[in-house]
């Protein structure tokens, strides 16, 4: 059983949520449902998604561990801060405000960030979805559950300390406008301040992961590949 919502920000987006009749198999309780839909009851055009928000602070290796978890475990991966980035290079009109928020180490505006992760998503072909860095405050967290209307099966979370995080970014040399140490004590700030409640709202629903991301690259995978390998989705 179903229940369609009215359309609420795309006209060619419905949000099917779930009414879960008891006798249903465990991943199909914790599959997330976005259903893009040509036009409303087009059941034909029905696509469950399953969705993994990957967490931590700057430079704790979610891009890193992203890469890994796709090409293992085919996940899509769909980094915030990329979007954002290609916003910002694409001459949008965001674009010096995405620029200068991203310099100062601050949040940009939820509704310029999960208008492109609801883009990316529904026009993704697959079904598994890797969100890397997003959400980044509660704010951002109710916007993409109202915006999107669903929440993530899964929530991982990479706990760094802060002096290997600043270590990292420091030695990324990628040219990014916040792999300086300035931002980077701005970005600890706010992780601190308003990403961490995030984690903690997930926490009280059983959905994080939590994983030690101190190690080579290889070794944190090993502690991140049980999580992806006993899903069935
Ligand atoms: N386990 C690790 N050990 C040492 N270096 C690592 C490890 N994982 C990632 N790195 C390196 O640390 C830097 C930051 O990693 P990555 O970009 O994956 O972090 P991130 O969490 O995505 O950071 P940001 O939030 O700033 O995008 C990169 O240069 C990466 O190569
Ligand atoms: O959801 C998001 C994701 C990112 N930002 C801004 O981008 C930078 C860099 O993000 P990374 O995930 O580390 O690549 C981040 O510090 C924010 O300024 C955002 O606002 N919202
Ligand atoms: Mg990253």
């Amino acid at each position: 059983m179903e229940l369609l919502l009215p359309y609420q920000h795309e006209p060619e987006l419905a949000i099917r949520q779930p009414v879960v009749p008891s006798g249903l198999m465990f991943e199909e309780l914790f599959m997330t449902e976005i259903v893009k839909l040509a036009k409303v009851g087009d059941a034909s055009k029905l696509r469950t998604y399953f969705i993994t928000f990957v967490l931590g602070g700057p430079g704790s290796g979610k891009g890193t561990q992203c890469a890994k978890i796709a090409e293992t475990f085919g996940f899509t991966h769909l980094s915030a801060g990329d979007l954002l980035r290609n916003e910002m290079s694409s001459d949008s009109e965001n674009g010096v405000m995405i620029h200068d928020t991203i310099r100062e180490g601050r949040i940009v505006p939820s509704e310029v960030t999960v208008s492109l992760i609801h883009k990316a998503i529904v026009s993704s072909e697959n079904h598994k979805i890797l969100i890397d860095g997003f959400p980044r405050s509660d704010e951002n967290r109710i916007a993409f559950e109202r915006i999107v209307g669903a929440e993530p099966d899964l929530v991982v979370f990479f706990d760094c300390p802060e002096e290997e995080m600043v270590k990292r970014v420091l030695c990324r040399n990628q040219g990014r406008i916040d792999d300086n140490i300035e931002t980077v004590k701005k970005r600890l700030k706010v992780f601190n301040e308003l990403n961490l409640p995030v984690i903690n709202h997930y926490s009280g629903k059983g959905k994080v992961h939590k994983v030690n991301a101190v190690g080579t690259m290889e070794e944190v995978f090993e502690k991140v590949r049980p999580i992806f390998a006993a899903l069935r989705c």
